[in-house]
């Protein structure tokens, strides 16, 4: 990490308070793999919401469905992000699902802040590819099912706090633009805070 982005970070770590920092996006984003590299840069715990789910259930997500079905697998997403939520600061990285639901949408935005990791069809393609675990793709069309999700879910992801372009850089270099739309986004709520309370 440059020296920018350290000062960045401990900004960051410093305007978060005892919030959560959720990502959100969809199946392929780095919602995972950007949540855990974040973490560490701020020093922070890194949760990662469908490893809770399989811990509670005692089984892997794919698993979970196939048993279970998607409605049941979506109640327990909605219990289990509940309970993350109690104890902040921390890093979140949401499955790809759990944002659509606007309970879970409001128990975020209650106690922390949300981050919209988009990213276009392509790359998100790639990405998934390299894995078979994703119950939602096993179709002989997962690139017609991921532009159906773009189309009803990308207006929904629309309405986090913060948006960054997932792009084909590292994995590094995607947590450093991630640290810096953070640091942009809590220093404008707190200046306006700040201002805010002047005014009373
Ligand atoms: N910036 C990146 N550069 C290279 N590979 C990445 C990047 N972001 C994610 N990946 C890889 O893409 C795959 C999907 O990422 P993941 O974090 O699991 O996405 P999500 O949790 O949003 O579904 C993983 O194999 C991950 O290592
Ligand atoms: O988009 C979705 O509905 C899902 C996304 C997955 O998580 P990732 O987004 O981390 O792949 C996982 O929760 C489950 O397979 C359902
Ligand atoms: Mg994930």
């Amino acid at each position: 990490m440059d020296m920018a982005t350290k000062k960045r970070a401990a900004n960051v770590r410093n305007l978060i308070g005892d919030q959560t920092i959720a990502l959100v996006g969809l199946m392929g984003a780095g919602k995972s793999a950007i949540g855990r590299k974040l973490a560490l840069a701020l020093d922070l715990p890194f949760i990662d919401a469908d490893t809770e789910i399989e811990a509670a259930a005692k089984m892997p997500v794919a698993e979970i469905f196939e048993a279970y079905g998607e409605p049941e697998f979506r109640r327990l997403e909605a219990s289990v992000i509940k309970r993350v939520l109690e104890s902040g600061p921390q890093v979140l990285a949401t499955g790809g699902g759990a944002f659509i639901n606007e309970a879970t949408r409001d128990i975020i935005h209650q106690n922390g802040v949300s981050l919209w990791l988009s990213a276009e069809i392509d790359l998100l393609m790639t990405r998934v590819s390299k894995k078979a675990t994703r119950p939602l793709l096993k179709n002989p069309n997962p690139r017609a099912i991921m532009l159906d999700l773009i189309d009803k879910r990308y207006p929904i992801y629309a309405k986090a706090n913060i948006e960054v372009l997932s792009e084909d850089l590292t994995k590094d270099e995607m947590a450093c633009i991630v640290i810096k739309a953070l640091d942009d986004h809590l220093s404008a709520q707190s200046n306006q805070n700040g201002k805010s309370s002047r005014h009373a």
